[in-house]
Order: C-alpha cells, then sequence, then structure tokens
C-alpha cells in the first residue's frame, strides 16, 4: 500500500505581523508549488520508519519507535544523521494521535516515507545546456541545510503532507479509514491541528500559522489560533518528555475546531505573479522588532486598526469575487503606504526603498491592480495582483526582468492538503 499527500506553498498577502494577533485576520493565497509525501508500508514488524528527501545529500533519517513509554517516543537512529525536528515531532505527534502506548499494535507495519518538494521552493543551479527545463524534484546536489530557498513555505508544505500521508497510512492499517483514503473536512482539521502543533514544536516558536493553514486549505481568509491551546503539548524533538495526561490532552485538542477558515478563490479574471528578489529575510527578527514597536507605542493600535481596515476590505472584494479593480488598488495602495510607515516606525525593512522603486513601476503599468511585499516582506520577493490580459502580463515580467526581479513559475491553486493517485 502507498499513499501520497501534496500541499501547497503559500504568499500572505495582505496581512502581515497583524495575522499574528487573532483579533486580526490575513489574506493567503495557496500556490500551485507543492510539497508531496509518499508512505508505503514494508511486511516487516520491527518499529522502524524510515525517511527520505533524494533531492538533497545525506537527507535520510531512521527512527525506532518506543512503544511502551507514555507518550510514545520517537529516536532517531544513527545519531551521526544531522537531526529533523520537524520529521521527527511529525511522527512523534501522529502516533501518539492515533495509538494509546503500552505495546506495538497488532497491525503495525514498519514505514518508508518519501518527501519531495516542488522546484519553485529552492533557488536552481544553473540549468545545464543540454536541458530545456529542470527535472521534476530536482536533485539539489547539496545538502538540506545548505539549499537556498525562495520563501514559499517549504517546512509548513513539508511537514503537512508528511503528517497527512502517514496519517492515512496508520488510519488504513488500524481499519479506523475506509479502503480509499479520504481527506474529509473533520480528517483535514485534524490533520491541520496536529501539522500546526508539530511545525510549532520543531520551529520552537508558535507563528501565526497561516503556511500551515494554506498547506492544509489553499488560498483562504486565515485567523490564527490562540497559542495557549498548544502551548502545554510542545515537546522538545529529542527529549520528548511531557505530562502524565499528555496522548489524552492531545487528542482532546486536535479533535476541536481552532478558529474558522474561510477558503476562497482568486477570481480567475485577476493573475497573480510572484517575483523572487534573492535578497532574503530574516523573519523572526523583523517580528521582534515590531512587537517591540508595538509594546512600546500607543498610537501602534490604531496603525494596526488602519491596516487592518484595508485588509479586510481586500478579503470581502475577492470573497465577493469583484471586477472592480479601482476599489483593489486603493486598498493595495493604503496597504503598501501604512507599512512604508511601519518601515520607519519600526527601524524595520518590511517595505525597503530599493523594493517601492520597483513597485512604484509596476502600479504604473495598466491592469495592474496591487503589488506588495508579501508576509513580513523584506528583501525576499514581490507580488503583483493585475487582469489576466496576455500583454498587462508580458508588461509586468519585462519590467521585473529590467529591475533584476526574477518571475517565479508559481501561481495560485484551489486544492489546498490533497491526495495523489498514481504517484509513483
Ligand atoms: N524537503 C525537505 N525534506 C525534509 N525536511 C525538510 C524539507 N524541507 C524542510 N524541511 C525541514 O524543515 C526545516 C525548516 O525548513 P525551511 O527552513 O525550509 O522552512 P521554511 O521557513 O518553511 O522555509 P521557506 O518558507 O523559505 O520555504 C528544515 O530544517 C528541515 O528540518
Ligand atoms: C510576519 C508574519 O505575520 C508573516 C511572515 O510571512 P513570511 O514568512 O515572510 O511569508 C509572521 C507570521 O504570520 O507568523
Amino acid at each position: 500500500m502507498n499513499i501520497t499527500c501534496s500541499a501547497p506553498g503559500k504568499v500572505l498577502l495582505a496581512g502581515g505581523y497583524i495575522v499574528l494577533d487573532p483579533q486580526y485576520s490575513g489574506l493567503v493565497v495557496g500556490l500551485d508549488a507543492k510539497g508531496y509525501a509518499t508512505t508505503t508500508t514494508s511486511s516487516s514488524r520491527q518499529g522502524l520508519i524510515h525517511v527520505n528527501s533524494p533531492q538533497f545529500i545525506d537527507a535520510e533519517w531512521s527512527y525506532t519507535v518506543d512503544w511502551h513509554s507514555s507518550p510514545i517516543q520517537v529516536f532517531q537512529q544513527n545519531d551521526k544523521q544531522s537531526p529533523n525536528p520537524f520529521v521527527q515531532l511529525a511522527l512523534f505527534y501522529v502516533l501518539n494521535y492515533i495509538f494509546p502506548s503500552g505495546k506495538q499494535p497488532e497491525d503495525w507495519r514498519d514505514l518508508n516515507v518519501i518527501i519531495q518538494v516542488d522546484n519553485s521552493y529552492y533557488h536552481q543551479p544553473e540549468l545545464p545546456k543540454d536541458l530545456h527545463s529542470y527535472p521534476k524534484f530536482n536533485f539539489l546536489n547539496c545538502k538540506l541545510h545548505e539549499v537556498k530557498k525562495t520563501g514559499l513555505g517549504s517546512s509548513a508544505a513539508m511537514i503537512t503532507s508528511f503528517i497527512s500521508s502517514v496519517f492515512l497510512t496508520l488510519s488504513q492499517l488500524t481499519g479506523k479509514d475506509s479502503a480509499q483514503p479520504q481527506l474529509t473536512i473533520p480528517t483535514k482539521t485534524i490533520i491541520h491541528n496536529l501539522s500546526q502543533i508539530a511545525h510549532c514544536a520543531a520551529q520552537g516558536k508558535v507563528g501565526s500559522g497561516f503556511d500551515v493553514g494554506a498547506a492544509v486549505w489553499g488560498s483562504c481568509i486565515y485567523r490564527r489560533f490562540d497559542p495557549q491551546l498548544i502551548q502545554h503539548l510542545l515537546v522538545d524533538p529529542t527529549y520528548q518528555l511531557t505530562g502524565e495526561h499528555f496522548s489524552g490532552d492531545l487528542r482532546q485538542v486536535v479533535q476541536k475546531e481552532w478558529s474558522p477558515v474561510k477558503p476562497f478563490t482568486l477570481p480567475s479574471h485577476y493573475r497573480l505573479l510572484m517575483g523572487d528578489v534573492a535578497g532574503g529575510s530574516g523573519t523572526p527578527g523583523m517580528v521582534k522588532k515590531v512587537q517591540k514597536w508595538q509594546k512600546e507605542n500607543k498610537d501602534s493600535e490604531k496603525l494596526f486598526n488602519d491596516l487592518y481596515s484595508h485588509v479586510s476590505a481586500l478579503q470581502h472584494l475577492f470573497m465577493s469575487a469583484t471586477k472592480s479593480s479601482t476599489d483593489l488598488r486603493n486598498h493595495f495602495q493604503s496597504i503598501r503606504k501604512i507599512l512604508q510607515s511601519l518601515t520607519s516606525l519600526a527601524n524595520v525593512d518590511i517595505e525597503p526603498e530599493a523594493q517601492s522603486k520597483v513597485l512604484d513601476k509596476l502600479e504604473a503599468i495598466d491592469g495592474v491592480v496591487g503589488t506588495g511585499v508579501p508576509g513580513a516582506g523584506g528583501f525576499d520577493a514581490q507580488f503583483c495582483v493585475l487582469q489576466n490580459d496576455k500583454h498587462q502580463i508580458e508588461k509586468v515580467i519585462d519590467l521585473w526582468n529590467s529591475c533584476g526581479v526574477t518571475p517565479m513559475q508559481v501561481g495560485p491553486t484551489d486544492a489546498g492538503l490533497s491526495v495523489v493517485d498514481n504517484f509513483l
């Protein structure tokens, strides 16, 4: 038996920083650059799980499951292999959600999982002369930690597709799922919650989680869950020490609906283009500086509320599949102005001048309704929302190329977390 799941990447078009506060929501677009995980069962029953990311050198991890400890613990077998807390904790949380501790389940079979991620997530080496395009899941000939990323949310797409593939496989093994793996809304909600907990535990912090939200739901109006809901469930990847009621607490929290998500589709009369600036950004440091400014300045609340008034107006316009590009333009431009103020007030490079210069030129192109720096901003990327017109798209691409911005081969996808048939 083998089950492959895929999860989309993300772009936070509007709502960076304020989406960290559950009173505000963000406008998230799921991208067709996806993470894939394929789980196969073997005939052996030694409590072993082998994970492999064939796009990288030395990206294999073997784990043994200790069924007797409570909670069940997942130990890396070969301590010479650099640890992967995201994979290890994904296994820890799924196994403890599905199985009671005490002994190996009768229907357990050892697992092999292959992780593959679309090329758009990583800066690719120069294309060899004899190739017109890269093979899908191009081998990067480097170690995982050496690859240069493009900021599309690889860990969220990876951890979500991974948890989904393992979860559905184990549900089938234990007869808890029908013959065909089903990603019903309740199942997606459980996988979403497990993925958020594993992602936060592996990162060692609780971000807004919009990237995992996009990986499960695709494009959506995303509102952060209460971080206190999961704080007591976050374990250390190596020691996995917890309280005596851990598994019961885990199941109780995971089976709840944490916060309402409103999936939406980018109206087909608009096109979203992403440009890679390849400058990189230090999101955690930027978040810390903005939150420090927010704490020290009473008028920060007014700025955040003004920002949210435009973000939420954009959400309503997109949800209503509006054709009024004037309204969209006004709100996107207002958001840029407020982020420019925040850039100077908090002394954080959210929309640095170099980005503003290109974005201002983009805005002048006929048909463009919105531009900006996505998410935390910085020097990572730019986005452009425009009328879905071939000539206008070409003008944006030409401008970006002339300004050293690389147009990315990604676009919005309606599908969130999915089961992929006949993948292997
Ligand atoms: N393809 C993969 N295979 C196995 N583990 C992965 C893979 N991609 C990411 N990870 C795990 O997730 C961790 C964090 O990855 P990464 O830094 O890419 O996350 P990210 O912040 O989501 O990146 P970005 O948003 O820029 O894509 C890695 O250190 C690794 O442990
Ligand atoms: C700044 C923040 O609101 C968005 C970060 O987005 P990105 O990682 O720059 O795509 C942080 C968060 O939501 O976790």
